[in-house]
């Protein structure tokens, strides 16, 4: 058996598409352009990637990008002056503090910062609350990609198993809720409704649990952590993992073992990734929409 490969790059040159024409017709109606502002402190390797293909995909999708660069020592109070700066600017619609920030920097308080409305991550508790209420109004980029993937390739995750490793705010703990939702806002029923476990570093018998999942997503940030043994024959296998080695840029999960075990698996690069991206200039468009009042 040799497993789909689940593209990013095509699921992603599709929405990029109708972003950009929806972009269009937003500036022809407002005549705003829209416009993300994000903050990057230090050097962090998966946010370099990120910033980089952030400001190509707003140039693709004729929106505007502005990247502040910090140094590694700014201060509370600096970085906090810089979030407000932004909220109060009206040319930015979306905001977007790279995460990790460095050690003595209160990271909550930062994002608490942020104007709730310019909160393209979903990472302010009222989002977050609203999310969790299954009334988003804001979808976070990179659960809301691994949702885009699925539903492109028709694999609904109704009524499956899915075993999530990891539980960060950013991508296990936001995933883990929409999928267990009644319904996707952008996807509809068969792409919620799932039985969803969360697994973390206090997991005993992860294997045991992992050979249940007819959907896995490694999120967890140990290159190759998923091994072809911890996964049921024929399940989807969804790569979020961006981890820097010498030979390159790879996921969470041993992907040349596992298209042999594996019904479907997305590549790193060219899987997560690309949507995450993606899905952050839907959000910076439907910020700007927002701002202009509807
Ligand atoms: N493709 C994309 O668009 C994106 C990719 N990423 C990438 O995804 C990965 C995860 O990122 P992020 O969620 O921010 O990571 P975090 O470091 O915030 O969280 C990692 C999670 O994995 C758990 N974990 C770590 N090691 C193990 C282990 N050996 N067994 C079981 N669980 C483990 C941790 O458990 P515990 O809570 O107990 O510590 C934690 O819950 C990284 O490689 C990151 O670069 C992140 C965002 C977007
Ligand atoms: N506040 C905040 N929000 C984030 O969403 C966030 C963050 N901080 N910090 C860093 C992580 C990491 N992350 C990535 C997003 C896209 C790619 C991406 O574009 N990946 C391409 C890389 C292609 C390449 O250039 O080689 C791919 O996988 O195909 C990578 C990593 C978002 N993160």
């Amino acid at each position: 058996m040799t497993a789909t490969i689940l593209d990013g790059k095509t699921v992603s040159a599709a929405l990029q598409d109708d972003i950009a024409q929806r972009v269009e017709q937003f500036k022809a109606k407002t005549g705003v352009t829209p416009c993300l502002a994000a903050v990057l402190v230090g050097e962090d390797p998966a946010s370099q990637v990120y910033v980089r293909n952030k400001e190509r995909a707003c140039a693709k999708v004729g929106m505007t990008s502005q990247l502040f660069r910090r140094a590694e020592d700014i201060s509370q109070a600096d970085l906090l002056a810089l979030v407000q700066q932004l909220n109060q600017d009206d040319n930015v619609n979306g905001i977007l503090v790279q995460l990790p920030l460095p050690k003595h920097l209160d990271a909550s308080e930062v994002l608490d910062a942020i104007d709730p409305r310019k909160d393209v991550d979903c990472f302010h508790p009222s989002n977050v609350g609203l999310l969790s209420q299954g009334r988003p109004n804001f979808l976070p980029c990179t659960p809301h990609g691994v949702v885009q993937i699925l539903k492109h390739f028709d694999l609904p995750t109704a009524g499956k198993n899915v075993v999530i490793l990891g539980r960060s705010d950013i991508v296990g703990k936001p995933l883990a809720l929409m999928l267990m939702q009644r319904t996707s806002q952008t996807c509809g029923s068969d792409y919620a409704n799932a039985t969803v476990t969360v697994a973390h570093s206090r997991t005993p018998n992860l294997k045991e649990l992992t050979l249940q999942a007819d959907i896995l997503v490694a999120a967890i940030g140990v290159a190759k952590f998923v091994t072809a043994d911890m996964v049921k024959p024929g399940a989807v296998v969804v790569d979020v993992g961006i981890n820097r080695t010498d030979d390159g840029l790879c996921g969470d999960v041993d992907y040349d073992a596992l298209l042999q075990v594996a019904g479907a698996v997305t590549p790193v690069p060219g899987g997560v990734g690309r949507l995450t991206v993606t899905m952050l200039m839907e959000n910076t468009l439907q910020a700007a929409m927002i701002q202009a009042g509807g």
